[in-house]
């Protein structure tokens, strides 16, 4: 496929398609493995996304930033933790469907399909899309078609990585008085008193779909993810321990970022039926 001026395809590692976007309107790297948005920052701002600095860009591995794509199921596997955590959609090479170009940015479509190797961790035919939209803001769609003839389930989130100056100052809202399921320790039902805010290991799926928005004085900004087709927000950061334990980040990054992922987990997964489809949209802009 040709692609647009503002679009380079870089190859700058060996099979590992990377898609370089210059446009006036932002810049951004999209990975080819995961249909992956690695980085995206308007014109005139500093990256909103945050990537990790030891982020392993090797086939099969998932990337540590950027806004994974957790597909058909999220965290876990419901009923067999050897099958990888996420789903496998993040860790498999995608097909470029659609690459074009106007004043305000730059549309790009991926396609999964399933296949023998797919089979052998979800036994279901099925298409999955993603539809990206970059310029002053970034729009992230994950449609999922269901080409069996059984219905579906799938658990999904677009788990968005943002980069904060300081999560120390930051304040997350529009998920008070919100009831979440807080997977730190103990699996636990909690209500949200108030916005969050973050001294400690955060790791929460709450039931809503309402907008939130990201207060970051360090940076100076404030950020908005609006989100469709999602039941659930999950809030997360790794804190002190976990950052040390997870290998591709530094031990320090937590102070650097947070995730707000829209997404149907928990007891919200979607049903698909046949021949139906279903899509989730993440919405970022400042
Ligand atoms: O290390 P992974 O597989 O990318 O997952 C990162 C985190 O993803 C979050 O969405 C989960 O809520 C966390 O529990 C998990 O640790």
């Amino acid at each position: 496929m040709s692609l647009p001026a503002s679009i380079i395809l870089s190859e700058a590692i060996p099979d590992y398609p990377v898609f370089v976007i210059q446009h006036p309107a932002c810049t951004a790297r999209i990975a080819l493995h995961g249909a992956h948005v690695m980085e995206w920052a308007p014109s005139g701002h500093s990256p909103v996304l945050y990537l990790s600095p030891q982020a392993l860009l090797e086939p099969g591995k998932p990337i540590r930033g950027g806004i994974p794509v957790c597909w058909p199921w999220f965290g876990p596997h419901p009923s067999d933790e050897s099958k990888p955590m996420h789903g496998f959609a993040r860790t498999r090479p995608w097909k470029l469907m659609e690459a074009s170009e106007s004043e305000e940015g730059v549309k790009m479509s991926f396609v999964l399909c399933s296949d023998p190797s797919t089979h052998e961790l979800w036994p279901h035919e099925f298409e999955a899309h993603v539809t990206v939209i970059l310029g002053a803001k970034l729009d992230v769609s994950l449609q999922t078609i269901n080409k069996s003839g059984t219905e579906l389930l799938v658990a999904d989130a677009l788990h968005t990585y943002l980069t904060v100056g300081d999560i120390g100052q930051v304040t997350v809202k529009g998920l008070a008085d919100a009831e979440y399921l807080d997977t730190v320790g103990e699996r636990t039902m909690r209500h949200q008193t108030g916005d969050i805010t973050f001294d400690r290991e955060v790791d929460r799926q709450y039931v809503s779909t309402g907008t939130v928005k990201v207060e970051d004085p360090a940076l100076g900004r404030t950020l908005s993810i609006e989100k469709a087709g999602s039941q659930t927000t999950v809030v997360w950061n790794p804190w002190i321990e976990k950052s040390k334990r997870l290998g591709d980040l530094p031990d320090e990054a937590y102070l650097q970022f947070l995730c707000v992922e829209a997404a149907n987990a928990g007891e919200a997964v979607v049903r698909i039926a046949p021949g139906a489809a279903n899509t989730l949209q993440t919405v970022i802009s400042l």
